[in-house]
């Protein structure tokens, strides 16, 4: 990930918030948190998205981010894409600009790439489908 210009972290809670503020902090950024619904105590935006079990929805801080900050998005898994597409839309339409989105776990069969409308995706591991119901890295 090339840290010099990135301004904002965004982690999605829940497990994004044990990766997001160690990046923010490694890399001299803010953090915003991405939270689920009525935990933020200030003025917010919302966004409903699908999951593979379900619908949910992200929100964020109106004043979160400034007109042009580059940003990351970070979870710990991406599975349909439909969290961290969220994320984008809310980040975006603040102004930010998301440059990137990781995640520890990328699932392989879901295609959660193809809904980030060609936003660069790094996945740290990807499992594998193995014969017997077990999976490997
Ligand atoms: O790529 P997607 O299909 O959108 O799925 C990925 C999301 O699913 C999990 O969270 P979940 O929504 O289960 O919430 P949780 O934090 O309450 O476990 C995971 O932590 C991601 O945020
Ligand atoms: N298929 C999946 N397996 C584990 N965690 C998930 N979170 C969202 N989809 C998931």
């Amino acid at each position: 990930m090339h840290s010099y210009a990135i301004k904002l972290s965004a982690g999605i809670e829940a497990r994004g918030f044990l990766f997001g503020p160690s990046i923010a902090l490694a890399i001299g950024a803010k953090f915003v948190p991405l939270c689920k619904p009525r935990k933020l105590p200030g003025k917010v935006i919302s966004e409903d998205y699908e999951l593979e079990y379900g619908t949910d929805c992200l929100e964020m801080h109106i004043d979160a981010v400034k007109p042009g900050e580059l940003a990351v998005v970070i979870d710990d898994l991406v599975a349909t894409g439909g969290t961290l597409s969220a994320a984008i839309k809310l980040l975006e339409c603040r102004g930010a600009e998301v440059v990137e989105c990781a995640c520890v776990i990328g699932l392989p069969d879901v295609k959660g790439q193809s809904r980030l409308n060609g936003k660069p995706l790094y996945m740290l591991v990807e499992p594998r489908e193995m014969e017997h119901g077990c999976s490997d890295v």
